[in-house]
């Protein structure tokens, strides 16, 4: 058989335009028959080899042919010149496979997997097309915004094979129809998913019923496909989830340093104004004190009208508004004057002052979100949003509030201008609101060469698996910066090992640790089992009394019930059971006392340990947080003394596990992906 190194030599070209911000667009020339795999993984080498050409310049345009002769000299980046033999040719026609996500990657995954002779698929995605998919989501046009994704991608893969049986589900994985023996049926199953539950969701399924696991994600130029397999590797839920990026919460409300604190303080304030829960003092925005100090001098007590009053009262007027934020609390801050000694203080601005309307120089002409706006544009832009989020909010019935949506004009201009304007009064640089949107809805770009990349080396995992040699498949990373091989692309030389305490792949069960007087039933299924756990519908029994149910409303009597209360002793062994998952494990739960830095509880995986001195106990907690076992508590405090907030993600973290989480450290607010700048690009020919 000619090896597909001769074949790739055979005067075939392949041509890539690399366009604005190191977006690649390629065009691929007489490759197809090659297999999508080789061509996406050239692509790869390419694009690795342009990133190495100008790696450290963000705006290029070029065009590579890549020719022959380039593909020889850069073989060694290009992974994919392996030949497929007859027998792994049938395999690949008569397999089964699972496409779990039809999206930025499932897409380019779907379709290599047809162009290569899979003929045998089924593709699941519970969402429908929205138009922000289709710059990166080639399988969908603009006729099909609103439909399911795995319908449309069905439709479009079947043109490029129209003999592939593809069964398309547009439904949740984790859904009751998709258990165990739903997953049993297939050869291997292919990750392409955004979010950790469905990820660990997946990952237990394969591991119950023995099925190979490619796990995939991207995160802006940064990718990583892993295998997961019963016995071999560690499974996804080896690595506990990733730390949230935590800002002290007086940085947050008094001494600002960097723009991302006051875009999280505009966020509190939208939230204060309008949002859910206005009266949460961890994201107060209003130094209430202001008003009784500025008012009646030092001993005058804070006056105790909430945020959301104090702006009712005024009708959310812009101008009483701007001076309480801008100036009335910022002279409060400055009378504390402790503060200011090694800081820059903060120039409190009142409504009237003059501004300088000078429009910032580097502002992009023509795009009106990248460009920086001035105070006096900000001002405007905040008085705009007050009034139409004001209007909103009228529309709303008893107990109903806005939510704060990135995509909602006002809502993110109120965020956008509030956050330059305080960054303003505090000697920081302001931002554009395209920034700005980046950061206060935790996006990183989603680019589509690396779905690309992913997805190409997806497929050539799958090959290998079917050829069964699993321990090739090491895990491969997409780099964003050139690691000290020098390779963009680079496979780990080992499996890692497995976590012997994963309470997912070990036998092993597993410690609650908490204050058995004040952790709930309602607390212990949201946020451990649920929370922690990842689990879908947990049930939970005490011997043969069932404390948690997966039924509706059969146990919520017993919700707001403490573990005490309802008979749970210290040391007591519960039965937690997920039926969607197919999922057991035996809990025990240990009552003590936990201090503030504990949180309300945590969990390990070793009896043993459990029980020993609490000493020992507080040892084993921090053995498993710092090598991020699954057993990191979720209401854990920061190490700081400082009263920390989170900066919450509002999407699950698109990063996939093990060390992935680890080569994403550098992105620590993952992940709600954006589009590429790719639309705005001009594609040189
Ligand atoms: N539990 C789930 N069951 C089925 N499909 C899921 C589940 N969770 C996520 N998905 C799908 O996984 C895909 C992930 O693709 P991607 O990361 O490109 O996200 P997207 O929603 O298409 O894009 P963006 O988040 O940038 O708007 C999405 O199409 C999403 O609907
Ligand atoms: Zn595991």
């Amino acid at each position: 058989m000619m090896r597909a190194n001769d074949r790739l030599c055979n005067n075939k070209k392949l041509h890539l335009y690399v366009t604005m911000k190191q977006t690649v667009e390629f065009t691929a020339c007489g490759f197809f028959k090659l297999g999508y795999p080789l061509v996406t993984s050239i692509i790869a080498a390419a694009t690795t080899y342009l990133r190495l050409l100008d790696a450290n310049t963000c705006f290029y345009i070029a065009k590579l042919t890549v020719t022959p002769s380039f593909l020889r000299t850069n073989s060694h980046r290009i992974m994919a010149l392996t030949s497929i033999s007859e027998d792994l040719r049938s395999k690949v026609k008569s397999s089964k496979i699972l496409v779990v996500g039809a999206g930025g990657i499932g897409c380019e995954l779907l379709k290599n997997l047809v162009l290569t002779g899979f003929e045998d698929i089924e593709v699941l995605d519970l969402d429908t097309i929205d138009v922000s998919n289709l710059n990166r989501q080639f399988l969908f046009q603009r006729k099909h915004v609103g439909r399911p994704k795995a319908e449309v991608a069905k439709e479009s893969c079947l043109k490029f094979n129209p003999k592939a049986k593809i069964t398309a589900h547009c439904a949740n994985v984790m859904s009751k129809e998709y258990n165990m023996s739903y997953f049993e049926q297939f050869n291997v199953v292919l990750n392409a998913l955004d979010n950790r539950v469905a990820r660990a969701h997946v990952n237990r399924m394969c591991l119950s019923a023995n099925v190979p696991l490619i796990e995939s994600g991207t995160s802006g130029y940064a990718g990583q496909v892993e295998l997961i397999y019963k016995g071999l590797t560690p499974c996804y839920e080896c690595v506990g989830p990733q730390e949230q990026k935590t800002y002290p919460a007086c940085t947050i409300r008094t001494t600002p340093t960097e723009h991302i604190h006051c875009t999280i303080w505009a966020k509190y304030l939208f939230n204060q104004l309008f949002g859910e829960n206005p009266d949460n003092s961890d994201e107060e925005v209003f130094d209430v004190r202001a008003d009784a100090k500025n008012e009646a001098g030092d001993k005058e007590q804070p006056k105790k009208t909430s945020p959301r009053e104090w702006a009712q009262q005024t009708g959310y007027e812009a101008e009483l508004l701007f001076n309480k934020l801008f100036n009335d609390d910022i002279l409060y801050n400055l009378s504390m004057s402790d503060l200011w000694k090694k800081r820059k203080p903060p120039v409190p601005l009142l409504w009237n002052n003059n501004f300088d309307d000078s429009p910032s120089s580097d502002s992009p002409v023509g795009m009106n979100d990248q460009k920086v706006w001035t105070i006096a544009e900000c001002k405007q832009q905040f008085a705009d949003a007050l009034k139409a989020l004001k209007e909103a909010s009228l529309e709303l019935g008893e107990g109903e509030s806005l939510v704060w949506d990135k995509d909602d004009e006002p809502a993110m201009n109120l965020v956008a201008a509030a956050a330059n304007i305080r960054a303003h009064v505090y000697g920081i640089p302001m931002k554009s609101k395209f920034d700005i949107k980046a950061m206060a809805g935790n996006i990183i770009p989603a680019i589509a060469t690396s779905n690309a990349v992913v997805a190409g080396m997806i497929v050539l995992f799958a090959l290998k698996v079917l050829d069964s040699k699993m321990e090739e498949c090491k895990t491969v990373y997409l780099r964003n910066s050139v690691g000290f091989r020098g390779a963009f692309i680079a496979p780990e030389k080992h499996f890692p090992t497995r976590n012997p305490k994963c309470f997912v792949c070990s036998s092993q069960q597993i410690s609650l640790v908490t204050d058995m007087k004040k952790l709930t039933l309602k607390d212990l299924e949201k946020l451990v089992l649920k929370g922690q756990l990842s689990m879908i519908e947990p049930e939970v029994m005490m011997d043969e009394k069932v404390l948690i149910s997966s039924e509706e409303g059969e146990t919520d009597h017993l919700a707001n019930k403490t573990l005490s209360e309802v008979g749970v002793l210290s040391g007591g062994q519960l039965k937690v059971e997920d039926f969607v998952q197919n999922y057991e494990i035996k809990m025990i739960v240990v009552d003590k006392q936990l201090n503030e830095d504990e949180g309300r509880f945590f969990i390990t995986g070793d009896l043993d340990t459990m029980k020993s001195s609490t000493k020992e106990i507080e040892a084993e907690k921090s053995t498993s947080e710092t090598n991020g076992a699954a057993s990191a508590p979720s209401t854990s405090q920061p190490e700081s003394d400082e009263d920390d907030v989170v900066m919450c993600t509002e999407d699950e973290p698109s990063t996939s596990g093990l060390s992935k989480r680890k080569s994403f450290e550098e992105n620590p607010i993952p992940v709600k992906k954006r589009r590429t700048e790719a639309e705005d690009c001009v594609i040189i020919n």
